[in-house]
């Protein structure tokens, strides 16, 4: 079976990232700095625009179970508030945009400073620069926010590879289990959704972008949460990248 589509759009963590480098290397550092980073970024723009999105988060978050509000005002409480909020989304593992927003924020020093380099899985880069010489067009679309994916790649641990992709996307296309979202990422880049092959770590991903009409293959990477048999069964499964150049 050739391959087909001209786009790849790959999910980062669990398909081209370890899961263990997000859960035990970006998200703790986020969850080290998050009181000294929000004592000294209050004040800015930036930050300022992170706490609106959280604002908005909380009011839509308000009746779920331990949910953790948000003071008004700019004194103490109201930046403790803050903080155990996000770390109550972290917990749980929110996908929300308020929170990826401000990841991203935190990871940016992180990187510039040297403490974090992107993971990649070794056979992601020649894989990549492979498809794209046979003309395909690769991008992304990750739960994190399209700054913290281009973060991921210009501090990688290969060094600045971010110029392999053509544009990220995130959630601001949708939730990942959508198949709107698909179709909007299909919109945005003007091409049909048959012409889009996506890459997951995740069922319920892969069958939202085969409803769009785009095709999807999974990925079982070390590491990743063991793939459901009979949701997984009806998709090709691979383990690395290389396999996309056998079905060349
Ligand atoms: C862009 S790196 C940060 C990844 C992240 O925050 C996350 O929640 C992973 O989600 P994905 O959609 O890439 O599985
Ligand atoms: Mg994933």
């Amino acid at each position: 079976m050739p391959l087909n589509e001209n786009v790849i759009l790959l999910d980062i963590e669990g398909t081209i990232t370890s899961i263990s480098f997000v859960k035990d290397t970006l998200f703790p550092y986020v969850s080290t700095v998050l009181e000294d980073y929000i004592e000294k970024h209050w004040n800015d723009e930036s930050f300022q625009q992170d706490l609106e999105l959280l604002r908005a988060q909380a009011v839509i978050d308000s009746n779920v179970e331990g949910f953790v509000p948000i003071s008004s005002g700019n004194d103490h409480n109201a930046k403790k508030s803050v903080i155990n909020n996000v770390l109550w989304q972290m917990k749980y593992d929110k996908k929300t945009t308020a929170l990826k927003q401000l990841q991203g924020h935190i990871w940016k020093d992180g990187y510039e400073s040297g403490l974090l380099k992107g993971h990649l899985y070794e056979d992601v880069l020649p894989v990549l620069n492979k498809l794209t010489d046979l003309g395909k067009k690769i991008y992304t679309y990750s739960s994190g926010s399209t700054e913290a994916q281009e973060y991921l790649f210009q501090y990688s641990m290969y060094g600045d590879v971010s110029s392999i992709f053509s544009k990220y996307f995130d959630t601001k296309m949708g939730p990942k289990g959508s198949e709107t979202s698909y179709i909007n990422i299909a919109n945005e880049i003007n091409v049909n959704c048959s012409d889009i092959l996506f890459l997951t770590d995740v069922v319920a991903e892969a069958e939202a972008a085969i409803k769009a009409g785009c095709n999807s293959i999974l990925l079982a990477r070390p590491g990743n949460a063991p793939l459901d048999f009979e949701k997984s069964s009806k998709f090709r499964i691979i383990k690395t990248l290389d396999e996309l150049l056998k079905i060349q």
